[in-house]
């Protein structure tokens, strides 16, 4: 296509001071509650995987635009859009009307992993902001925790990343935690590939058992994914899985399902070695975060306010 490639200098003669104020926000958020780190990640993720990288997860529902903020992965689930609105305010107050609400959640993204101790990587920026939202896609495109491998591998494919970016990429969830109806089926075995070759430990059951009772209310009671190193970018996450106490059905997939050969060499892979963890997820977050969206960069715009279109 012709989509107008991304650059690192972008904003170098329009908003130099662009990174150091997205960056001196972060610090702050993050110093605050380590978990808004794990916040801006997954909202990165939740906009590149609809229409692309174009900020469509920021749009708030109004009577004239559907937003993606109630879809069902990220109702009552996702968070951390106070903090992309108080980055933009600061940036609209040192350069109006110039960095994007995509780009600043792009840049966000990789300033929550350096801070809670992962890799470091250059964004290239200058997209653009959409002026629509999808609700339909952002219920079709987003993976969930009790879905099956394969077709989560093919959700990533249909994105244009490999099965490699897919483990690297769910190494996120070494930081962040999840709520009780995203693990009750797992941990009341409901899957009989997983719970019966992976069974959890009894103890680490019965704790995640006194945090998610198995009907009724607690549907919102949270727990970490890694459970060793929750607020801390590191691998983890992959340590867990070899031990198969993966959280979430869909993470321990990846080392126990029949048909993840490639995806369980990946996840050894990335245990035994932390440098090519960080490696491979800092290219696979550029790739995440180079997903077009070819309309937004002819009817796109910068909007002043990350919620609303501009009018
Ligand atoms: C591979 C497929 C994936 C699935 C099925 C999946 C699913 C989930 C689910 C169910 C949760 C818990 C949400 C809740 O209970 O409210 C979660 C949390 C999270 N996900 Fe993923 N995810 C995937 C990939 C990714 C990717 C690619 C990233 C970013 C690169 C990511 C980043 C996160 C983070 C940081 C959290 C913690 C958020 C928090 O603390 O609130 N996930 N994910
Ligand atoms: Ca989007
Ligand atoms: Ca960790």
């Amino acid at each position: 296509s012709t989509d107008p490639p991304l650059t690192l200098d972008y904003y170098r003669s329009t908003c130099p001071t662009v990174f150091e104020i997205v960056k001196k926000e972060m610090e702050c958020q993050v110093l605050s509650d380590p978990r808004n780190a794990a916040f801006i990640v997954r909202l990165h993720f939740h906009d590149c995987f609809v229409q692309g990288c174009d900020g469509s997860i920021l749009l708030d529902d109004t009577i004239s635009l559907q937003g993606e903020k109630k879809a069902l992965a990220n109702v009552n689930s996702l968070q951390g859009y106070g903090i992309i609105d108080r980055i933009k305010n600061k940036l609209e107050s040192e350069c109006p009307g110039i960095v994007s609400c995509a780009d600043i959640l792009t840049i966000a993204a990789r300033d929550a992993v350096i801070l809670v101790g992962g890799p470091d990587w250059d964004v290239p920026v200058g997209r653009k902001d959409s002026t629509t939202a999808s609700y339909d896609l952002a219920s079709e495109n987003l993976p969930s925790a009790n879905e099956d491998l394969l077709s989560i591998i093919s959700k990533f494919l249909y994105q244009g990343l490999s099965v490699t970016d897919m483990v690297a990429l769910a190494g996120a969830h070494t930081i962040g935690m999840a709520r009780c109806e995203n693990f009750r089926a797992r941990i009341y075995g409901d899957f009989e590939a997983t719970s019966g070759t992976n069974p959890l430990s009894e103890s680490y059951l019965s704790n995640l058992k006194s945090i998610c009772p198995a009907t009724g209310s607690g549907d919102n009671n949270i727990t970490a994914m890694d459970y060793v190193t929750p607020n801390l970018f590191d691998n983890s996450f992959y340590h867990v899985l070899l031990r198969g106490e993966g959280l979430l059905n869909s993470d321990q997939e990846m080392y126990s399902s029949i048909f993840g050969i490639e995806t369980k060499k990946l996840v050894q892979r990335y245990a035994e070695d932390p440098v090519a963890f960080f490696n491979q997820f800092s290219d696979s977050m550029v790739k995440m975060g180079n997903i077009a969206n070819s309309d937004s960069f002819v009817t796109g715009e910068v909007r002043k306010n990350c919620r609303f279109v501009n009018t």
